[in-house]
């Protein structure tokens, strides 16, 4: 499995969190940036968005503040169903209900202990397939649709 990874300004320090957390597990990824520097979000959603629509990466873990708006700028992606999560039956249900191909959080709304149970839970979580599919495939068509 590797992961495409990144985040803004207000998620830096949180993205470094996870990144330990992943080197620790042994985890492989792309680490798409920041590195602290002050950017725009969706420079970085877009980044990390295509290694996953290129299938380079399984799926993708973003960070900003709230990790709201680089959620709302990976979900403009084709392809994309990323889920801003900040507690743990969420992370949990968007892999296996929505199949969720990215995990968005906020550095200003989470502590570290917090995120890596979140992304632990999300990539340990399997998908359940069944009446899912059928609602994916609806968001899929709504893609289409732009
Ligand atoms: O997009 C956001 C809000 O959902 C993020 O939290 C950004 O990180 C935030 O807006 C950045 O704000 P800043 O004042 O430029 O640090």
């Amino acid at each position: 499995m590797k992961l495409s990874v990144g985040c803004d300004h207000g998620g830096y320090e949180l993205k470094e969190a996870v990144l330990k957390h992943l080197d620790e597990k042994g985890i492989a990824y792309i680490d798409c940036g920041c590195h602290g520097e002050s950017v725009d979000y969706p420079v970085i959603a877009k980044e990390v968005c295509s290694h996953i629509v290129s299938g380079e990466c399984e799926c993708g873990l973003l960070f900003c503040g709230t990790g709201i708006g680089i959620s709302m700028a990976a979900n403009k992606v084709k392809g994309i169903r990323a889920a801003c999560c900040s507690d743990y039956y969420s992370a949990k249900y968007t892999k296996m209900h929505n199949n969720a191909n990215v995990l968005c959080m906020g550095g200003r709304v989470l502590g570290p202990g917090a995120a890596c149970e979140l992304v632990d839970v999300y990539l340990e979580t399997e998908y359940e397939g069944g009446r899912h599919q059928r609602r994916i495939d609806m968001l899929t068509e709504l893609d289409n649709e732009r």
